[in-house]
């Protein structure tokens, strides 16, 4: 009889950034509009998340909450043990510097500087150093060794892509949010990206939550949460782009395909 594969080991999970009953409200009376309701969602280290909703259902305001770029109108985000409410505007600033990556849509890189210079800018202006073998690692993941060099116009959309998650990976952040972050790809450059993405969530155990409308974009994820209404509905772990793409279907607010299409 063949031997029972052993069980898995546990991982840890080291909680990295929680939201607690968090709400958002914007605007008054009329213009009201509840953009988040009661929404409670842990991430982990070294897990990688999508959120999944339509349009209108929250994602942005979440991640923005959770990212210290918004504030919340009641319950709480957390990034490790800090309390983001309870941050002025300068210390909210350092931990976005300190403790978060970004990678936006735009890949918002300077196009006098080098792709290393982009890369390593922000530590610069933190005025700290980078680590020269976890650099070495994420250019090595990433597949730029031999662009280093090169300014952002010398490179392809899929190439300045991933020096914006180099440049987000690179200060070691307790967690990454992405936006959309393969909107402007082709479709093969994109699919490398969030290759590369979960890689530095396996190789490199970094944290990423990713907002994305894109059903196999989202199957790269550990797992994906699905936001209807301001609130968490669903939740999907070990994602399939048809998996995904039929629990879409079935979210309130969700357009149902037209079967004769
Ligand atoms: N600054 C704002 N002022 C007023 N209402 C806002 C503001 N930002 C977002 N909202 C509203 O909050 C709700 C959630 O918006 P949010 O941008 O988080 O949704 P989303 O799921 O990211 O949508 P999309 O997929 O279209 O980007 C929407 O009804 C939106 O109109």
């Amino acid at each position: 009889m063949p031997a029972a594969a052993p069980p898995a080991t546990p991982r840890a999970r080291t909680v990295v950034a929680r939201a607690t009953a968090l709400s958002k409200v914007y605007g008054h009376g009329e213009t009201r509009v509840t953009a988040l309701d009661s929404v409670s969602v842990e991430f982990h280290r070294a897990e990688f998340t999508a959120i999944m909703g339509p349009s209108g259902s929250g994602k942005s305001t979440l991640m923005h909450c959770m990212a210290g770029l918004d504030t919340v109108s009641s319950g709480s985000a957390r990034i490790g043990d800090t309390e983001l409410a309870s941050l002025g505007d300068r210390q909210l600033t350092r931990l976005r510097r300190d403790k978060v990556g970004f990678v936006f849509q735009a890949f918002n890189l300077l196009p006098t500087l080098t792709a290393l210079e982009n890369i390593t800018l922000p530590m610069d202006i933190a005025g700290r150093r980078p680590d020269p073998e976890w650099l070495g690692q994420i250019v090595t993941t990433l597949g730029l060794s031999g662009r280093l060099g090169h300014r952002p116009n010398q490179l392809s959309g899929g190439q300045q892509q991933r020096v914006a998650v180099a440049r987000a990976l690179t200060a070691k952040p307790e967690i990454i949010f992405a936006d959309e972050p393969t909107g402007n790809l082709d479709s093969r450059s994109g699919a490398e990206l969030l290759g590369f993405l979960a890689e530095s969530v396996r190789a490199l155990e970094q944290t990423v939550v990713m907002v994305t409308h894109d059903p196999v974009a989202a199957s790269y994820a550990d797992r994906v949460l699905f936001l209807a209404d301001g609130r968490i509905v669903d939740e999907l772990h070990r994602p399939t782009a048809d998996a995904v793409l039929d629990r879409m279907r079935s979210l309130p607010g969700a357009h149902a395909p037209d079967p004769r299409s």
